[in-house]
């Protein structure tokens, strides 16, 4: 024998209840043995208990709304009935439908609704389903009878939530099928007393009625009959990756569904549990799908954890005291009020100098519990034992299940840490002994971004996924850098299971935002015909109101004002990666301040392209760093414009055609006056200094500048280029008075013992270091501690498009690995 019972979505339409017939008479086919429970359709248990609270109320609304409800049922009488054959069945839904009105009418008159009333009028949702579906299976040849099951399942009389009285009902139940070899359709949720009088079984009511029946006639399973493809691993609204768990245990499916899996309502599965007769969660809409299979013990599992649930609305009650320290009997006592008063704690957690205890609760009780717990709590508050009881709102809790903790050890480790990583603040915590479940509380605001953090973390289903924000994306190194990113898509997923989704991008003129992702292929016509009106700030904030886990901030532009915006994007958990120097090269007290915010937030800000683009310069020196060298000298060629320049400036050409070539090359500053002033060389001197460990400002670095006022204050930069062509002269005359010393130009940084930051023009003679360098090359010579005699030396192109995104595609790849 197989129980199976159908949900109020599952018998909500004419469509949905063809598709539950479709479904018996598979199983009939078959040759099976079933009985059938069914809920009411769905809505109509609601909509019966407003009926009844308007006809209390003598507001003739009831009326009309029970006119909705007639309607509902004869519509599917109508469309599941064949017009001849109809009319019994009219004429049974009639008789049902009346002996509510008339039943309503008496509350109305009397203006009084008890509990007992109530499920009586409820009673009716069951009934009329169960009729309809009976008639509809008969019409079809099926040789079904409707089953009352307040004739079978007998309670006691607290209306509302029922106690079943085993005994007599398991005997009734197996009496009553004993007799029959029709195919049962039984009414869900109802049942009655000893004397007759209508009982409801409270919360998860018809799978209730499932499990009894399933219990009484030992069936081989108990089909749930529901409109989702089983239990999922956590909220498919919440986390799109979400799938259906296959076997599960009865306790963690109690788990699950205690902080918020809604799928069932599994205490009320008790009585199959107890028999250990097996459960299967289906969906009606889907029917060849596998579902979940819940009994006693599960398969082995192929992850550390097996669901993760979530409240989204709790509020903690924390209970705080000197005196509670060593007192016995204060939480026996805190419990005992809140047991008396009916309020169900949804966690509780006690720091172990049991100074406090806080618990969880719905918030709509946290105030009444408040007042309950302060007069319950008078004497000690008065003595000063217990001296404050505070509620905290806004938060969830979430909660992640598994049997499988108990055998393996690190799943809390990577919990916390997945939190901390997305800067989601644990505002409290408990873990249940039996290791089944780990419980954080958090604010609500990121209860999204948690489940997805947590669920891509611990299933990785389709891989991690880095959410990538772009401003810049249109210039040299943002467009490359997608490009890049595009041609190394298939990789990373085969090889990292990682996925780069892009959600954002931003130029000067429009920005676009897309949760879903935007498509590499065409981000740029998406951008222009899509975007909106580029403005940053709102961009920012769009990126802290998505709030999306491992999120990546990226700036390719020059731009001075967007670095105001890093602080707080650090601050809500949004790593940077940035070849912008400009951040890192104002007051020291911004510098500063950036990397304090990055790491108090656990995310990272890394600009290692700021320095000789693409070149492992600002990491080389921060492993030398933290390994405890110490910088003694700094000498470098930092700039991939002055370098080609000089390489390839020949006396008889024109100075200003050979910037310009450097600017095609895509060498330059988007002004390449930033290159020629030397202020981008004094920019990565200033960075390297603080990088090396010392508190310099921009004015500490001594600039020799290479353009005259003309130059500098030319409007554009096209006025730049004319100015600079009338410069000419000069830099001929210091082209060939080092020639003439068998010497070449050389823009040199330099960072002396003396901690003297300083640039400038020099000549070099062959034997040395920097005399043989090509195109756009960078050289940087560390003397320190451990390389003191020998420099430690990085060389190579420090400039142009491909060097320098691939600079910033490493930094995104290795907050990457940092993040998972
Ligand atoms: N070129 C190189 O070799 C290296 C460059 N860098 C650094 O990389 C950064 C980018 O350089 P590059 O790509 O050459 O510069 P580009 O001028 O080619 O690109 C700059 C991009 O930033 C956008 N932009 C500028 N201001 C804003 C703003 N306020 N809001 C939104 N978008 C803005 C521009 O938009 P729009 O397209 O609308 O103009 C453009 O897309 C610079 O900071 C540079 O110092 C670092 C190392 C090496
Ligand atoms: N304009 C810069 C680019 C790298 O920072 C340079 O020329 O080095
Ligand atoms: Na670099």
């Amino acid at each position: 024998m197989k129980v199976l019972k159908f949900g109020g979505t599952s018998v909500g339409t004419v469509e949905s209840i063809n598709q539950v017939i479709q479904i018996l008479q598979e199983n009939l086919n078959e040759g099976r043995k079933i009985a059938v429970v069914y809920s009411a359709m769905g809505g109509v248990t609601n909509r019966l208990i407003e009926i009844g609270k308007l006809a209390a109320a003598s507001d003739t609304e009831y009326l009309q709304l029970l006119k909705t409800v007639e309607e509902r049922h004869f519509a599917a009488v109508r469309g599941l009935i064949d017009v001849k054959n109809q009319s019994s069945c009219i004429a049974k839904v009639k008789g049902l439908l009346n002996e509510l009105e008339d039943l309503l009418r008496g509350v109305s008159l009397i203006k009084e609704l008890s509990a007992r009333t109530n499920d009586f009028i409820v009673s009716f949702g069951e009934r009329l389903s169960t009729t309809i579906i009976t008639e509809a299976l008969k019409n079809r040849g099926i040789d079904a009878e409707y089953l009352d099951a307040r004739k079978v399942i007998k309670t006691n009389d607290h209306f509302g939530y029922a106690e079943v009285n085993f005994e007599l009902t398991n005997e009734l139940i197996r009496k009553h099928f004993a007799q029959t070899n029709k195919l049962q359709c039984i009414t869900g949720f109802i049942a009655s007393t000893i004397d007759g009088v209508t009982t409801t079984l409270g919360r998860g009511g018809s799978d209730y009625s499932g499990s009894i029946f399933g219990a009484a006639l030992n069936a081989t399973v108990i089909e749930i009959w529901t409109d989702v493809d089983g239990m999922l691993t956590t909220d498919p609204r919440k986390v799109k990756n979400a799938f259906t768990i296959p076997t599960i245990t009865y306790a963690e499916a109690m788990e699950l569904s205690h902080f918020g899996a809604k799928v069932i309502y599994p205490p009320s599965l008790t009585p199959a549990f107890q028999k250990n007769i097996p459960l299967k969660i289906l969906n009606t809409f889907n029917h060849k799908h596998e579902g979940t299979l819940i009994s006693k013990t599960a398969n082995a599992k192929e992850y550390a954890i097996t669901g993760i649930s979530s409240i989204d609305d709790i509020a903690l009650v924390n209970v705080q005291g000197g005196g509670m320290m060593g007192v016995a009997g204060v939480s026996a006592k805190l419990f005992s009020i809140l047991a008396a008063n009916k309020i169900s704690v949804i966690l509780i957690s006690q720091a172990s100098s049991e100074h406090s205890i806080c618990f969880a609760v719905d918030p709509k009780a946290a105030y009444g519990v408040k007042e309950i717990l302060e007069e319950g709590f008078a004497t000690e508050i008065s003595q000063g034992l217990v001296d404050n009881i505070s509620i905290e709102q806004n938060l969830s809790v979430i909660a992640v299940v598994g049997e499988s903790m108990k055998s393996s050890t690190g799943t809390s480790g990577k919990l916390f840490s997945v939190l901390g990583k997305n800067g989601i603040n644990v505002v409290a915590t408990a873990q249940g002994s039996s290791e089944l479940n780990i419980s954080v509380v958090i604010y609500k605001k990121d209860i999204t971004k948690a489940l997805n953090a947590i669920h891509e973390t611990f299933f990785q289903v389709d891989g991690l996924t880095l959410n990538l924000y772009l401003v810049g994306a249109t210039g040299l190194i943002g467009s490359t850098l997608l490009r890049q990113i595009q041609e190394q898509k298939d990789y990373l997923k085969q090889r990292k299971n990682l996925n780069i989704k892009l959600v954002g991008v931003m130029n000067t003129k429009k920005m676009l935002l897309k949760e879903g992702g935007i498509n590499l292929e065409n981000w740029k016509e998406d951008l222009l015909e899509n975007g909106e009106i580029a403005n940053i700030g709102s961009f920012v904030s769009d990126v802290q109101d998505l709030n999306l886990p491992y999120s990546v901030f990226v700036d390719c532009t020059a731009d001075k004002n967007i670095v105001q915006y890093y602080h707080s994007l650090l601050s809500s958990s949004v790593s940077i990666v940035t070849p912008n120097k400009v951040a890192n090269s104002g007051k020291y007290e911004q510098y500063f301040m950036l990397q304090k915010a990055a790491q108090k937030h656990g995310v990272k800000f890394l600009y290692e392209t700021n320095v000789g683009a693409g070149l492992p310069i600002i990491n080389t020196l921060q492993g030398l760093i933290t390994s405890g060298d110490k910088i003694n000298k700094i000498e470098a060629v930092l700039s991939g414009t002055l370098a080609y320049i000089f390489n390839n400036f020949k006396v008889g050409d024109r100075f200003v055609d050979v910037v310009k070539e450097a600017k095609a090359k895509g060498y330059t500053e988007p002004d390449p006056r930033d290159d020629l002033s030397g202020q981008d060389v004094a920019r990565k001197i200033l960075i390297l200094s603080r990088e090396a460990g010392l508190k310099l400002e921009p004015e500490d670095v001594k600039i020799t500048n290479l353009l005259n006022d003309a130059c500098l204050n030319a409007p554009t930069v096209e006025a730049f280029f004319e100015e600079l062509e009338k410069d000419n002269t000069r830099f001929e005359k210091l082209l060939q008075d080092a020639e003439a010393n068998g010497e070449v130009l050389r823009f040199i940084a330099t960072l002396d013992e003396d901690n003297h930051a300083s640039i400038g023009l020099k000549t070099v003679g062959k034997s040395h270091p920097f005399f043989n360098l090509a195109g756009s090359e960078n050289i940087i010579s560390f003397t320190t501690e451990r390389y003191k005699y020998n420099p430690l030396v990085v060389k190579g192109p420090g400039a142009g498009a491909e060097v320098t995104a691939s600079g910033v595609f490493a930094d995104i790849m290795s907050i990457s690995s940092y993040l998972v």
